[in-house]
C-alpha cells in the first residue's frame, strides 16, 4: 500500500485540478463534495440514479450501478480521480482493491471499503482478529441455516442482510412466528440483493453512540460523542454531546483508534458502540461520514464533512470545537412521488438557533429521508425537541 502524502491543491477544469470522485451521491456526500468544493476541487458524483443530491453541487457526474466492477473502473480511467471516495454500501470494492494496487487513491483505503461494505469482513475483524466485545452473530446463506442461528443466538435476535445501510432489508426476530418474514425481508430489502444474512443478539443497551473519529496528517482525532435514537434500523434523531462515564469514553476512545488503525489510511470514521454502564461492544464503522454525524453541521466548527475533506486532502485538523448541546431530526416520507412540495419551513425555521437541509432527492417510493434539522439550546432535551418542532412544522406534499 502506498503512504499517503497532502494532495496538492489545484484550479479545476485545468491541468492542475484536484480531481475528487464520490461513489455514492446521497445527502452525505451532498455535503463532502460542498466542503471540497471550498477548497477548489473538481467534483465528479456517481450514483445510480440521476440528479442524486451530491450531483446536483458537483461539477460533473456519472450514473452507473456501482455494483459493476467494469463500468467502476471504465469511469475512473476516464475521469482519473486524485481521490476516490466511496459514500455508499453498494459498491463492487474489488475493484476499488485492484485499481488500488494499480496505484490509484481509495479513501481511506481500498481494504478499509472492503472489509465494512460487508457486515462479514468488519465483524471478523473486530470480534476474531482485534477480540473486541460485540453482540454474538452467526452468518448463514439459507433457511435451514437461519432458523438453526436464531436458535444459536436466542431470541431477541437482529437480521441484517450483509450489504445494507439505513435499515434496509434490518428486523428483529422476537417469536419462531417471525422468521420467515424477517428472512424474506433480509433477502428482499439489502442494497445488493438477496444472499448471506448476519444474526446478531440483541444487546440491551443504556445508550447507543456513534464517535466520529478522524485520520489525518497530524495524527488522530475524536469528536464528542453523539447519541441517537433508532427505529427499525434506522436513525430518526442524534445529539451532542451525549453525556458518558470517563470510564466508557475512554474503552470507546481505545476501541476507535484500534479498529480506525488497523482500516488505515486518512479520511473521518463513523464508530457505532452500544453502551450499558462501563460496558462497551463495538456494533460497526462507516469509513466516511455518518448519518447520525449530520448534527456536526450544528454543533461543531469543523462538520464531519469538513473533516473527511481535510483529512482526505491531508491538511491539518488542529482543533475540533463542540459548540454546545445540539440535535438533528429526520424528515421521513412515505409514498410515491417525483414532485414533492415543502409547506412550513418559514414557521419551522421562525425558531431561533435551527437550521433545515432538504436533501433535493429527485423521487420518493416507499420510505425515503429527504431531509434533517438541526438545532441547539441550553440542554440535550431542548435541542431535541427544537429539532423535532422544526420537523413537525413541515408538511410534505407528495
Ligand atoms: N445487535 C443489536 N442489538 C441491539 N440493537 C441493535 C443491534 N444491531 C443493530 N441494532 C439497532 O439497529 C440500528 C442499526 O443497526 P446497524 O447500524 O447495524 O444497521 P445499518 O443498516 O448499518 O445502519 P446505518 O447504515 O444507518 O449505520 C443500531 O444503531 C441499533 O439501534
Ligand atoms: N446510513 C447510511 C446513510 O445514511 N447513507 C446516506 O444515504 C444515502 C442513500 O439514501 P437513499 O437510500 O435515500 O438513496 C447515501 O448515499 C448516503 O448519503
Ligand atoms: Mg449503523
Amino acid at each position: 500500500m502506498t503512504t499517503r502524502q497532502a494532495i496538492a491543491l489545484g484550479t479545476p477544469f485545468s491541468a492542475s485540478a484536484t480531481r475528487v470522485m464520490l461513489l455514492g451521491a446521497g445527502e452525505l456526500g451532498r455535503e463532502v463534495v460542498m466542503a471540497l468544493k471550498g477548497l477548489g476541487c473538481e467534483v465528479i458524483a456517481v450514483d445510480r440514479y440521476a440528479n442524486a443530491p451530491a450531483m446536483q453541487v458537483a461539477d460533473r457526474s456519472h450514473v452507473v450501478s456501482m455494483l459493476d466492477g467494469a463500468a467502476l473502473r471504465r469511469i475512473i480511467e476516464q475521469e482519473k480521480p486524485a481521490l476516490i471516495v466511496p459514500e455508499i454500501e453498494a459498491i463492487a470494492t474489488d475493484e476499488l482493491v485492484a485499481l488500488e494496487h494499480e496505484g490509484w487513491c481509495v479513501v481511506p483505503t481500498a481494504r478499509a471499503a472492503q472489509l465494512t461494505m460487508n457486515r462479514e469482513g468488519i465483524r471478523r475483524l473486530a470480534a476474531e482478529t482485534l477480540g473486541l466485545a460485540t453482540s454474538p452473530y452467526v452468518f448463514v446463506d439459507n433457511f435451514a441455516d437461519f432458523c438453526a442461528a436464531v436458535d444459536t443466538v436466542g431470541m431477541p435476535c437482529v437480521v441484517k442482510p450483509i450489504m445494507s445501510s439505513s435499515g434496509k432489508g434490518q428486523s428483529v426476530v422476537k417469536t419462531q412466528a417471525d422468521r420467515q418474514t424477517s428472512w424474506d425481508y433480509a433477502q428482499s430489502g439489502g442494497r445488493a440483493g438477496a444472499g448471506r444474512v448476519i444474526v446478531e443478539g440483541f444487546i440491551d443497551f443504556d445508550y447507543e453512540i456513534t464517535l466520529l473519529t478522524v485520520r489525518h496528517a497530524g495524527g488522530t482525532s475524536f469528536c464528542a460523542p453523539i447519541g441517537h435514537l433508532q427505529e427499525a434500523g434506522d436513525y430518526r434523531e442524534s445529539w451532542q454531546p451525549q453525556a458518558m462515564s470517563a470510564k466508557a469514553l475512554a474503552e470507546a476512545e481505545r476501541i476507535a483508534e484500534a479498529v480506525s488503525g488497523e482500516l488505515g489510511g486518512w479520511g473521518l470514521f463513523g464508530m457505532e458502540f452500544f453502551v450499558k454502564g462501563d460496558a462497551v461492544w463495538f456494533s460497526e464503522v462507516s469509513p466516511r461520514p455518518h448519518d447520525t454525524g449530520l448534527v456536526t453541521l450544528m454543533s461543531q466548527n469543523l462538520s464531519e464533512f469538513s473533516l473527511h475533506a481535510r483529512a482526505i486532502l491531508g491538511l491539518p485538523i488542529p482543533l475540533i470545537r463542540q459548540m454546545g448541546p445540539s440535535a438533528s431530526c429526520v424528515l421521513l416520507v412515505s409514498g410515491h412521488s417525483t414532485q414533492m412540495r415543502f409547506d412550513g419551513v418559514a414557521q419551522a425555521l421562525a425558531e431561533p438557533d435551527t437550521d433545515l437541509r432538504l436533501f433535493a432527492k429527485p423521487e420518493v417510493a416507499g420510505q425515503r429521508r429527504l431531509g434533517v434539522a438541526l438545532a441547539q439550546a441550553e440542554s440535550i432535551d431542548a435541542a431535541r425537541a427544537k429539532a423535532r418542532a422544526v420537523i413537525a412544522k413541515i408538511s410534505v406534499t407528495l
